[in-house]
């Protein structure tokens, strides 16, 4: 057996923890060879709540964790963890954009920066769920001076995985037939998910599918799927949030075939910004991540792509007293 790896989880009492904590446990993201040591975090109201799941964790007698830790201190949270999932954070509600959480969630990214940054294992990789997540894994990484910038990721794998099923559905073939989804910028209703790489059993997408589809049903309903999802359950999505943010934890420390989408520090690839949290295409390979490039873009995906850029931008001006 491997050595146990520390895995600390924040907003452990949350919907999305009560599918991830248990997954993860399982095996899910690090294999069924890899123990664990879940470290749950919470505020000072929820340990109750906290304090119960731990209780059903060890009625499941997981032979993977080796130890369970659940605090409201984020300094005891991160205490050398090798993964951090910045999860805990305000949903939002009917009619309102992810966005409108800056305000309320910001600055608890900033706490929890500094916290990863005084405590978390060097090598720690991040990855930010609470929304609006790219701008708060910017937060986070501005208050971690000694940790790079690189290991500081937030999720649009939920989107990555939501696009590869309307493709599917739409040309009657599995998502296991799909590759080279990609998807841009920021997880909002700005998010450009692009078909012009992207195949389906061998055969580019474009021709498979009509341009009308594409414009006008394909992206706003991958755009607009998280409202959807809270209009029909009277709550955001939890455990496809789970799920996906297992499938891009597992990635990023194991290594896929293919393209993944993630959104990470903009190293100015595809004229992005430098340093806004914009999501691109990876691969993921020995433990890193690697922007794909050379791919053409046309005049509609660049018009697209900048005007998610334009977003995180105004996102991030938005919280430039909380970016250290
Ligand atoms: N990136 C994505 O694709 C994606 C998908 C789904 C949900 N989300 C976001 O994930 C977040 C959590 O969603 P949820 O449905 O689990 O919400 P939830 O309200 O059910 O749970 C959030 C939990 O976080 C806890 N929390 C709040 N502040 C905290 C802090 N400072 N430290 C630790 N814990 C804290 C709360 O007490 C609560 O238990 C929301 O912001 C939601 O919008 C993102
Ligand atoms: O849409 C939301 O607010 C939750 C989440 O970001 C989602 O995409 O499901």
């Amino acid at each position: 057996m491997k050595d146990p790896v520390r895995i600390a989880i924040t907003g452990g009492a949350g919907q999305i923890s009560y599918s991830l904590i248990f997954r993860i446990a399982a095996g899910d993201m690090l294999g069924p060879d890899q123990p664990v040591i879940l470290q749950l975090l919470e505020i000072p109201q929820a340990m109750d709540a906290l304090n119960g799941v731990v209780m059903e964790v060890n009625d499941c007698a997981f032979p993977l964790v080796k130890d369970i830790v659940a605090t409201d201190d984020p300094n005891v949270a991160f205490k050398d963890a090798d993964f951090a999932l910045l999860v805990g954070a305000r949903p939002r509600g009917p009619g309102m954009e992810r966005k409108d959480l800056l305000e309320a969630n910001a600055a608890i990214f900033s706490v929890q920066g500094k916290a990863l940054n005084d405590h978390a294992s060097r090598d720690v990789r991040v990855l930010v769920v609470g929304n609006p997540a790219n701008t708060n894994a910017l937060i986070a990484s501005c208050n971690a001076p000694d940790l790079d910038a690189g290991q500081f990721t937030a999720m649009t794998r939920l989107d990555h995985n939501r696009a590869l099923t309307q493709l599917a559905q739409k040309t009657g073939k599995h998502v296991t037939d799909v590759d080279s989804m990609i998807i841009w910028g920021n997880h909002s209703a700005t998010q450009y998910p692009d078909l012009a790489q992207c195949k389906v059993d061998g055969k580019a997408a474009f021709d498979l599918v009509e341009r009308d589809w594409y414009e006008n049903d394909f992206i706003p309903t991958v755009q607009q799927r998280g409202a959807a999802i809270i209009k029909a359950r009277g709550a955001s999505s939890a455990a496809s949030a789970a799920s996906s943010a297992i499938d891009h934890m597992r990635d990023w420390a194991l290594g896929c075939d293919g393209i993944v989408s993630m959104a990470i520090p903009s190293d100015g690839s595809y004229g992005i910004e430098e340093g806004i949290i914009y999501s691109y295409p990876v691969r993921c390979q020995g433990g890193k991540y690697e922007i794909v490039q050379g791919f053409e873009l046309d005049a509609f995906s660049k018009e697209k792509m900048q005007a998610t850029e334009k977003e995180l931008r105004e996102e991030r001006a938005a919280v430039e007293h909380l970016l250290g």
